[in-house]
């Protein structure tokens, strides 16, 4: 079989590639500082990007990330292969890129399923989910949800009964890392040919799941690793093939997804449907009358806490615009400290404030 099927290929990629006849279909496995390694036709390559694609390229989420799929020329094993394109992605995870707060970096691309993991002791956290199934709305890929270490859990059904007011139509997987069948349950969304990825706090469980179904060690796991936050002592890869089949993406980014640009709208739709009926247009459903976020608290439909998550994050949204405004204004001094020097800048800054203060 062709080295590339075994790596999630599908015919819409095959399509599109089509589009670059001149070229051969790839996919990225693993990034660092530029340097790629990808799947093949032909096997596992080295690659770099073009000199026309890193010239032409004009924001970080346009550059190559472990997931996409790329149109490339492959070379010999000992010198890199060329990345010319990148096609069309499925589905893609984002942050804003560290230092640089007005760019989004991709962190992973082209995942089908992502498994939101969520341990069932003290990591137990509703604003938490929230958080992830935004994340995981926001990406394009299908949120499952799956509370590990349920041996350590005494009112299971208590907590799924929460989880599932939050969780609006996510399927919800218990597993224990004592009882591998509830592991293999996963098997039912990690079909042959699948990408998917875990998320959730360090510690859930994540490793330890990947291993179990794996079968083997892929992944150190807290224990044995306990120092060393070094992953991968393995493989070295950021994605690995099940004996299945599927594949699963591992990157410490991935591992790392904490405050997302969310979904909001999807991850709380019930208060955003509710909102629909509050009698003021502009209602922040706090104390006024005819709020029907306020009424649905009150009758007991609705969990107050998820109305105080859905503020908070709604505004650290919006403390994310206004950060990125400065962020703006400090680049505005770098690109004049190249010609004029800072004095020029601060003035330009100065008069484009008063300007903007005029409106
Ligand atoms: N009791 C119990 N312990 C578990 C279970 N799953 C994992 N653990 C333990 O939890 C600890 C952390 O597990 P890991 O798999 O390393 O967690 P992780 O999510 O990969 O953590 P990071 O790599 O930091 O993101 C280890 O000591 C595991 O043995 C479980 O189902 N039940
Ligand atoms: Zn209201």
């Amino acid at each position: 079989m062709n080295q590339l099927e075994k790596y999630g290929v599908t015919q819409r990629f095959i399509n599109e590639a089509t589009l670059y006849p001149e070229y051969s279909l790839a996919r990225i496995i693993s990034q660092h500082k530029g340097m790629y390694r990808i799947i093949t036709s032909e096997g596992e390559r080295f690659a770099e990007i073009s000199g026309k694609f890193s010239y032409e390229v004009d924001a970080l989420s346009h550059y190559p990330a472990v997931g996409d799929f790329v149109m490339v020329t492959i070379s010999n094993a000992n010198s890199p292969s060329i990345i010319h394109a990148v096609l069309t992605r499925k589905s893609v995870f984002q942050r804003t890129a560290l230092g640089l707060k007005n760019q989004t970096q991709i962190i992973a691309t082209n995942i089908d399923i992502v498994f939101i993991c969520m341990s069932l002791n003290q990591n137990y956290n509703l604003s938490r989910l929230e958080r992830y199934l935004a994340i995981a709305w926001d990406s394009g890929a299908k949120p499952v949800i799956i509370l590990t270490k349920s041996d350590l859990c005494q009112n299971t059904p208590e907590i799924l009964g929460e989880i599932e007011s939050v969780a609006l139509g996510c399927d919800v997987i218990l597993t224990s890392s004592f009882d591998a069948q509830t592991v293999k349950e996963l098997y039912s969304f990690l079909k042959k040919g699948i990408t998917a990825s875990f998320i959730g706090s360090s510690g859930v469980g994540k490793s330890t799941l990947i291993n179990i179904l794996a079968e083997k060690e892929f992944l150190a796991t807290n224990e044995i690793d306990q120092y060393d936050k070094g992953r991968h002592t393995t493989t070295g890869r950021e994605m690995l093939l099940l004996p299945n089949g599927a594949i699963v993406i591992d990157t410490p980014g991935m591992r790392e997804l904490g405050v997302p640009h969310g979904d909001l709208g999807t991850t709380f739709l019930d208060i955003e449907e509710l909102a629909k009926h509050c009698k003021f247009r502009d209602c922040s459903h706090t104390n006024e009358p005819g709020c029907a976020v306020q009424n649905a608290i009150l009758s007991g439909q609705m969990d107050e806490r998820r109305l105080q998550n859905y503020n908070k994050l709604k505004r650290e949204a919006k403390y994310e615009g206004l950060s990125s405004r400065k962020i703006e204004e400090e680049k505005v001094t770098e690109m004049f400290s190249e010609f004029g020097g800072i004095k020029n800048a601060k003035r330009y800054l100065k008069n484009h404030k008063k300007h903007n203060n005029l409106h």
